[in-house]
């Protein structure tokens, strides 16, 4: 670690107090932003639910394919630490323009509250994103090895610590992000007229990057800076190519085999460049199983917050959103890391197990199916509740119909008498509830509550339905200048039927005349039921990811550590690709069933992985390539000594060459 100025805390080098602060700061800003993107695509850029979706996974699966674009700049050209400072400019530039793009008054010429020229928000965004894509992939499998690099190859424990701290800080900086961001975008702002602030919400994860940054920058003179080897990846596969073309060409059995197929590569390239590549093969290798595991993980951000939306989020007097229940996860990560650090691992190793990372790995696997297994019980436990709603609502809405039909035929001219058969089948969307009012009076009724309005109901008449939220609501009845106020409290999921009798009298106590019948009941299975399988997932991740982000460190090369980072974030890309293909060939009709197929494709690749894992083995990068270092210097001795041998040989043979010519002269001169 030549050139750096080593200041120690507590045997930990002062420089990756800075490293780790940069890391939460930019995890805040990307988790901060990704958890308000879909809402902002549907209600500023009014995309469609399927557009917003698409949309959406392309920008993640982009943010995790741009980290072999980073590892590329980093190890061959640029080195950790500039292409860090770049690509985390590109970053904050990138999230300027999100926040930017979300202020609605910039183009709002008629002063409405709504944007007039879409176009440019959207390319603004787009914009914005690519950048972002851009910078956080670009600049995550640096950031991680940066940090391993300040540690000395003594100090193996501590950077052990660092990878848990680190991942501490990227969930701290998440679980703040994910509470925050969500309420800045519910705040009213504007110039001209309030919109939902997602200007704001943007806006202070583009302040946050631009902390990171500079965070980042004053720790400059503490860090150790690898310097960039070259065009490494060009060299790799030049190599890896001519090896492959090598031993096609002697494929005959006249030549003797050799240990390894990248020894074909012997007669053009360097032994250690050959030794490195053989190093990073065999973790690529033992990555392929991996992806399985992140096409579990990140179904949390969707499929099971499409299961929270099926249910109560009731805890006590506190309501858990559907999309907050996520939270969970970091919550989790917070508390499982230091356990696991200070207390499961160092016990199960009291207990004589070796429990080397690679058998982390397959127990994370292992529990991430668990996982699965609990969300298609919770699953199944939803479907039953919905059948035996479903029986109830069927047999409450005949006899609901029956008694519409007679009061219908007592009051209504024959014109009136059409009962509505669009009668809402299925719970509501995203455990919103589906509310409309039958209007029994002889005038009409306007009826609203400040997010909706009901519109006018004729007299003997039946509104559309309108999707509420869950909590209190109060709903305000108008007819001609007299009002009256009805207040319900609604759960998740639930659809009523609200009348207003011939009878009522507008007024204080107008609420007691007014009947409900509740065609769908509210969501009865409670979101609590989920944390099992975010307990699972969590630990499965904590063994795994955090495992395998320091097992991708310790085994990579000393210039190819980037690249095995990037290796790695690159598993959780085709994990994310993978979800959409098994989604789309399985076609099960029913979720249960697809969580099961989920865990059993792990818990398969897992069994896969482990004979793969015991195959391994585990191998100290800088001894390999000290070695190797060591035998070219002896060799480099050797040819001096060898180079100096037959120059004095020579020497010796010239001068007696020369004293032979010497007396053939003088005997010819005799
Ligand atoms: N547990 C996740 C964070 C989250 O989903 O909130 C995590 O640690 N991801 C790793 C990362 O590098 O972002």
């Amino acid at each position: 670690m030549a050139g750096t100025i080593n200041k120690e805390v507590c045997g930990y080098p002062l420089s990756i107090f800075f490293i780790v602060v940069n890391e939460f700061c930019e995890r805040f800003s990307y988790y901060g932003m990704r958890a308000v993107l879909v809402l902002y695509f549907k209600y500023f850029l009014r995309w469609d639910d399927d557009l917003a979706t698409s949309i959406y996974h392309t920008f993640v699966a982009l943010c995790y394919l741009t980290p072999i674009l980073g590892a590329i700049v980093a190890d061959s050209w640029l080195g950790k630490f500039k292409t860090i400072i770049y690509l985390s400019i590109v970053y904050a530039i990138g999230q300027v323009a999100m926040a930017v793009s979300a202020i609605h008054d910039i183009t709002d010429t008629d002063r409405d509250g709504t944007p007039d020229n879409m176009t440019f928000h959207v390319v603004l965004s787009m914009v914005g994103l690519f950048l972002i894509a851009l910078g956080t992939g670009g600049i995550k499998p640096c950031v991680a090895a940066f940090g391993g690099d300040q540690f000395s190859d003594h100090q193996d424990r501590q950077r052990r610590t660092f990878f848990s701290v680190f991942y501490l800080c990227i969930n701290g900086g998440s679980l703040l992000s994910t509470i925050i961001t969500p309420i800045l975008r519910a705040q009213d702002c504007g110039i001209h007229s309030q919109q939902k602030c997602y200007s704001l919400a943007f806006g202070v994860p583009a302040a946050l990057m631009l902390v990171a940054l500079v965070v980042f920058i004053v720790g400059s003179g503490m860090y150790y800076k690898a310097e960039p080897q070259g065009n490494i990846m060009l060299d790799v596969c030049k190599c890896i190519g001519f090896a492959i073309k090598n031993r096609y060409r002697h494929r005959s059995n006249q030549y003797p085999k050799r240990q390894h197929w990248m020894d074909w590569a012997e007669e053009k390239y360097d032994k250690l460049l050959i030794a490195q590549i053989k190093m990073v093969l065999k973790v690529l290798f033992l990555y392929i199983p991996l992806p399985m595991f992140w096409t579990l993980f990140d179904q949390k951000g969707s499929r099971w917050t499409l299961q929270a939306t099926t249910m109560n989020g009731y805890f006590g007097s506190l309501v858990i959103q559907p999309d907050q229940m996520q939270t969970v996860n970091p919550i989790l990560i917070l508390t499982l890391v230091p356990i696991m650090d200070s207390v499961i691992y160092p016990l199960i190793n009291k207990c004589g197990l070796n429990f080397t990372p690679l058998k982390r790995m397959t127990v994370g696997m292992l529990l991430a199916a668990i996982a699965f297994v609990c969300a298609a019980l919770v699953q199944i436990e939803i479907d039953v509740s919905r059948k035996q709603l479903l029986y109830l609502f069927i047999s409450s809405s005949h006899f609901y119909f029956f008694f519409l039909n007679l009061i219908f035929r007592k009051h209504c001219p024959p014109s009136h008498q059409h009962p509505r058969t669009d009668d809402i089948t299925s719970k509501p969307q995203e455990g919103n509830n589906a509310i409309r009012f039958v209007n029994g009076m002889k005038t009409a009724v306007n009826v609203s509550i400040p997010a909706a309005n009901f519109g006018l109901i004729e007299p003997f008449s039946y509104s559309n339905y309108s999707l509420i939220k869950n909590g209190k609501v109060t709903f305000t009845l108008w007819s001609g200048s007299q009002s009256c106020e009805y207040s319900t409290d609604f759960g998740f999921g639930s659809s009523y039927t609200f009348f207003i009798p011939s009878t009522l009298v507008f007024g204080p106590n107008c609420q007691e005349s007014i009947t409900a019948a509740e065609d769908i009941k509210p969501n009865s299975v409670h979101m609590a039921l989920q944390i099992p399988q975010y307990f699972f997932i969590t630990a499965g991740e904590v063994m795994f990811s955090v495992t395998g982000l320091e097992f991708s460190y310790s085994q990579a090369p000393s210039n190819m550590k980037a690249v095995l980072q990037a290796g790695w974030l690159f598993t959780v890309a085709i994990g994310n690709f993978i979800v959409l293909i098994v989604a789309e060939l399985a076609k099960l009709p029913k979720q249960w069933a697809e969580y099961v197929l989920f865990a059993s494709l792990l818990v398969a690749v897992c069994f896969i992985f482990s004979i793969m894992a015991y195959f391994y083995t585990y191998i100290d990068p800088a001894e390999i390539e000290a070695q190797f270092k060591k035998n070219v210097n002896e060799d480099d001795e050797d040819n001096k000594h060898k180079l100096q041998k037959t120059e004095v040989e020579m020497n010796k043979r010239d001068s007696i060459k020369c004293h032979d010519e010497d007396d053939k002269d003088k005997q010819t001169k005799m």
